[in-house]
This record gives C-alpha cells, structure tokens and sequence, in this order.
C-alpha cells in the first residue's frame, strides 16, 4: 500500500478560506481601511500605514542591502523582475515595530508571515504579471508546502511616491494602484473558498521617472519554517 498524501495546493480549502474569512472581517471592520471594490479580486488599502520617517529609514535599509532579485524559478528570464531586493533584518526595531502593526491590521498569524521582502525599482525596472500562490506543477512547489503550504495574503507597503510610473496593476480587475509613500495593501490571492485566485494576476509597471521602494511580507497558510 501506498501513502498518498493529499494535496490540496490548487483546489478549495475549507482551512484556507477560514482563514481569508478571518483577515477579510478584520479587515473590514476598521475604519481606517478601504476595501478597493472589484468582484474578482478581495483588495485592502490603508493610507499613511507608516511614517514618512519610517518609510525613509526603511528606503537607507534597502540601498544599504539591495541585491539583484531572484526569482524562486529562475526560468523567468532576468528581465522579468529587475527590482532589487534584499530581505530586511527580522531583528531591527523597526522591522519588528511593522511587522507587529502589519499583524495586528490584518490578524494574522505573526509564525506565517515570510521576513519582510524590501525591493527598489529605479528607471525602467519593473516586475512583470505574475500571481504570488505558487504553482503546484513548479519544481519548487513540495519544499514550499512542506515549509508553509501555499501562500494566501501579501502585506505590500510603498515607501516612496514615483515621479511617473511604477503603479501596481491588476491586469484581470481593470485598475492599478500608483505608489504613495506610507500606504499599504493587502490582498488575498485565494479565492473566498480558499481556491487559488487567478485574478490576483498583478504586475509592477516599469518606473518611468523616480525611484521606487516598497516592502512585501506573504504570509503562509501554516507557520512558515524556510529552514525545513
Ligand atoms: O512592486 C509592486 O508594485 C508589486 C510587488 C509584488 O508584486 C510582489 O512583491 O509580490
Ligand atoms: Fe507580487
């Protein structure tokens, strides 16, 4: 006899979407924060999330750590997301001040969140259309599960305004978000039964004139254990 072990990556989850229900009435009971209304896809943004200080000692974090970005896959091609990106150290004040505020905004499990990712895009860089729960046929896809399972939220905070460009778009949905300093969104990239939701398609437009900071933190559907 075999032991099959069932993978639930791709398909509704009675867990998943506890968990998206969660979030979603936290969410949406705080005054503070608007949900963007479109049917396809459950989007959240709170301005003035972080300080114009904070958001500038986080920018000095990123120049002083950034490196090119990697993609998990690698088979992208490099110009497919050409930000850099570094991840921010789990033991500065201020990365844990955010990313307990980040917790306490959305309920969260604080063990599922990934470390807070920061990128810079300067002139022409972008990060082209791409979906954050992963693809359960890529290679990479049963270490993922074993460390966490899929990812269903992303916390992303711009920490600059762009001259021009650089908005985040949502190709499926029709609209795109230009970056403001300090604002913060938060969106499901499952659908409400805990399905993966192909409409959280999105991409980074190219930065036109400027330079571009933002900080992405994905939080798990299980307690995130990269070292496993
Ligand atoms: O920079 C952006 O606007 C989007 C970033 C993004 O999609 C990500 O970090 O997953
Ligand atoms: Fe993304």
């Amino acid at each position: 006899m075999t032991n099959t072990i069932y993978d639930d990556g791709a398909s509704a989850s009675p867990a998943r979407a506890k968990l998206g229900a969660k979030v979603r009435a936290k969410l949406s009971r705080n005054p503070m924060v608007t949900r963007i209304a479109n049917p396809k896809l459950e989007i959240f943004g709170r301005a003035h999330f972080a300080t114009p200080q904070e958001c500038a000692a986080m920018r000095a974090m990123i120049d002083a750590g950034a490196e090119p970005s990697a993609l998990f896959s690698g088979s992208s091609g490099s110009e497919y997301r050409s930000s850099y990106s570094c991840h921010l150290d789990a033991h500065d004040p201020l990365v844990i001040g955010l990313t307990n505020r980040i917790v306490a905004l959305t309920g969260l499990d604080p063990t599922t969140g990934e470390t807070i990712q920061g990128q810079r895009y300067t002139q022409g860089q972008e990060y082209r259309l791409h979906c954050d729960y992963f693809g359960i046929t890529a290679s990479y896809w049963p270490r993922m599960r074993a460390q966490g399972g899929q990812r269903c939220w992303t916390a992303m905070m711009y920490l600059s305004d762009v001259e021009e460009g650089g908005e985040t778009q949502f190709a499926q949905c029709g609209f795109m978000i230009p970056p403001r300093e300090g604002m913060i969104l938060i969106w499901n990239n499952l659908r409400p039964d805990g399905s993966p939701n192909p409409d959280s398609l999105h991409a980074a437009l190219p930065v036109v004139k400027g330079t571009k900071y933002v900080l992405t933190k994905w939080f798990r559907e299980r307690p995130w254990t990269p070292g496993s």
